[in-house]
Formats: C-alpha cells, sequence, structure tokens
C-alpha cells in the first residue's frame, strides 16, 4: 500500500503552528506530510529555534516523505510580515485560505487526510469574519450539515453534542433532533472510522446528578432519554443520562467505547486532565478525515523553543489510521 498523504494546515502564523512544523522536520515520519502555509514563515521560524529546514516545493508526483531536516510544503501567501506571539489580523485571511485549501485537495483526492495545527479564533473574529472553530468551519466548507467533535487521548474517547457555544445557549442547543443525528454520526464512524463493532456509549446529563428526577432540570427527562430510548430500540449501546461528575470514574470508564458530554467543558477537562499535550481532536462526519492537536495557538512559547509536538505527532499517527483503515 502506497503511503498516506497528508495536508497539514499550520495554523494562527504567530502562534506555535509554525514551530510544531519544523519540528516535525527533525523526525523521520513515515507518511508524506505535506505542510500549508508560507515557506518564509517556516524558514524564520526555523532559524529562531536554531533547527536546520530545507523546504521543498510540494510535488504533486512525489510518492516518497521529505527527507530528514526538509518540508515538503504548498506555499500560501501571508498577508502582513509575523512576529512570534503576536496576534495579527491582517493574517486571518491567510489562515483560513491554508485551510480551504487543503480541504479542497481532501475533496478531490489530492490529500488522504488533513491535520490541523491550532488557529486563534480570537483574531478571526477580530478581522470580521465570524469564525467559532474549525470544526464548524469544515463542516461549511464541505456542506456537511452536522459534525461531531470527539478527543481521543488518556484512554478515552470524548465526543460532544455541542461544541463552540456559550454556555447560556447550550440547553436549547440540544434538541431531540440535534440530540439523535449526533449520537447517529458518533456510533457511524465509531464503527466505520474506528472499527469499533458495537460501539458502548456512556451519555451525560445536562444538569447537575442528570438533572435529580427533574428536580434539577428537565432536559434529561424531556429530551435525552426520550433520544436514548428510540436509539436502543434500533440497536445502539447506550447508557445514560448519567451524572457527569461519576460518569468519568475508572469503573465507568472501562465498560465505554466513548463517552458524550454534553457541552465543551463537561467533557474535554477531564480527557485535557489525563493527556493534554498527546490527545487528538477529531472531527467525525465529514466527508473528509481530519485530525487536530488537542492545544491551543500557546503565543507564549512560538518561536522559543518551548512547544511540545507530542499532540501534532499524535494526530498525525490517527489520521494514517484511519487512512489505512
Ligand atoms: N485546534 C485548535 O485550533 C485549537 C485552538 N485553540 C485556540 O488557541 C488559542 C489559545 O488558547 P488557550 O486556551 O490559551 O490554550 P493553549 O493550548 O494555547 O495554551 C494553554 C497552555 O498550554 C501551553 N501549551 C499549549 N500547547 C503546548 C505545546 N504544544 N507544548 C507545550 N505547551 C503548550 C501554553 O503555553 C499555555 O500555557 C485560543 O484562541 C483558542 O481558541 C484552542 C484549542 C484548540
Ligand atoms: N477545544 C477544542 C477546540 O477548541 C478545537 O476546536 P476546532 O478548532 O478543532 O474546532
Amino acid at each position: 500500500m502506497s503511503i498516506p498523504i497528508i495536508a497539514l494546515s499550520a495554523g494562527e502564523p504567530a502562534g506555535i503552528g509554525p514551530d510544531l512544523c519544523v519540528l516535525l522536520a527533525q523526525q523521520a515520519y513515515p507518511a508524506r506530510v505535506i505542510v500549508l502555509a508560507d515557506k518564509t514563515l517556516l524558514a524564520a521560524r526555523a532559524k529562531a529555534l536554531k533547527l536546520p529546514l530545507a523546504i521543498m516545493d510540494y510535488a504533486p508526483l512525489a510518492d516518497q516523505p521529505a527527507p530528514l531536516g526538509a518540508l515538503e510544503v504548498m506555499h500560501i501567501p501571508l498577508v502582513a510580515p509575523v512576529q512570534p506571539g503576536k496576534l495579527d489580523v491582517a493574517n486571518s485571511r491567510y489562515v483560513l485560505d491554508t485551510l480551504r485549501c487543503a480541504v479542497d485537495g481532501c475533496l478531490n483526492g489530492t490529500f488522504d487526510a488533513l491535520v490541523t495545527a491550532p488557529v486563534h479564533k480570537g483574531v478571526i473574529n477580530d478581522a470580521g469574519i465570524h469564525f467559532t472553530g474549525h470544526t464548524e468551519f469544515l463542516a461549511e466548507q464541505t456542506a456537511t450539515p452536522r459534525v461531531v467533535m470527539m478527543l481521543v487521548g488518556g484512554g478515552m474517547r470524548v465526543a460532544l453534542a455541542t461544541t463552540h457555544l456559550p454556555l447560556k445557549d447550550v440547553p436549547a442547543a440540544i434538541t431531540r433532533e440535534s440530540l439523535s443525528e449526533v449520537i447517529r454520526i458518533l456510533h457511524r464512524d465509531l464503527v466505520s472510522r474506528f472499527a469499533i463493532s458495537h460501539p458502548r456509549i456512556l451519555v451525560a446529563g445536562l444538569n447537575p446528578h442528570a438533572g435529580e428526577g427533574g428536580h434539577l432540570g428537565r432536559e434529561e427527562i424531556e429530551v435525552i432519554s426520550p433520544v436514548l430510548d428510540a436509539l436502543r430500540a434500533q440497536g445502539m449501546d447506550l447508557r445514560g443520562p448519567l451524572p457527569a461528575d461519576t460518569l468519568f470514574t475508572p469503573r465507568m470508564l472501562a465498560e465505554c467505547d466513548c463517552v458524550l458530554a454534553m457541552y465543551h467543558d463537561q467533557g474535554l477537562p477531564v480527557l485535557k486532565h489525563a493527556s493534554f499535550g498527546g490527545g487528538v481532536n477529531v472531527t467525525l462526519g465529514l466527508p473528509i478525515i481530519r485530525t487536530s492537536v488537542d492545544h491551543g495557538t500557546a503565543l507564549d512559547l512560538a518561536g522559543g523553543g518551548g512547544a511540545e509536538p507530542g499532540s501534532l505527532l499524535a494526530a498525525l499517527d490517527l489520521a494514517c489510521a484511519m487512512v489505512r483503515r
């Protein structure tokens, strides 16, 4: 079988994404990784990090990874010069250009998968572009009506019923229809992309103590339980709604393949406590394979040598495994 061809978007240019790309070049990686970034940015970051870097232009017909110390780069020009750690709204368009180019390449078969380095959601919005995250952007770019964010790490898989929403908007976003679609996507992709033949999914409640029989909120009774009952009747192995505070105990986790949390900060702090810097974010439900690092832009570390590449390597490994599968 030929080696996977992975598009790696370098993310926010003032963050640690370019550093991680330079660090990746310092080791032999068993896939053809094509970095989507500005070549001058990568060269400057390698210089700041005092690491060797040869830049090879993207060669459509190449069939081997770039040699040690080199990166194969699809050049996307920056809009403005970059100072590590200093955000500039002018480069938000560049960040989105790298993503659009990567998505196009995945959809037309040029790339087998997309791995994303972190972007800074705030600066993209400051540029006047509504952007809540890669997850939602990739759904829009691929005309996918619903996708599911799932993180993998620390021996856990944690998926989310809602993604980047203000907390006050979460309850209204969890409807019978939306939750049912999320669970169907999660179940389908655990089978097809993760080769789990009968996924066992633990579903968290929304309220403390999963609503305490309706005394601490009624979403469990009116929305979550009816959806789980209907999907169980179709053969899915679903437990819940369970109180989130005791759901993440080792004994419970040992009995499941995935946890479905109702919102971002219900599920992700637990997973990141167990695996920060080695976890992977996967977008389920897309027509393309997409994985990502579990951390953000770490502006404090850009160009300084403190960025750890563990999560990027894990994201690449998972993307390659999904391609092979
Ligand atoms: N996949 C993505 O595009 C993600 C983007 N973000 C974005 O990143 C920006 C900054 O987010 P923060 O909450 O400050 O989180 P952050 O992950 O950038 O930083 C949190 C702490 O972890 C450290 N850290 C992060 N990555 C590291 C690495 N690879 N090696 C060593 N230390 C590392 C940072 O120095 C900082 O102390 C926000 O705009 C956020 O939306 C956050 C998470 C994922
Ligand atoms: N906490 C995960 C996160 O914010 C990354 O989101 P996305 O950019 O992958 O949608």
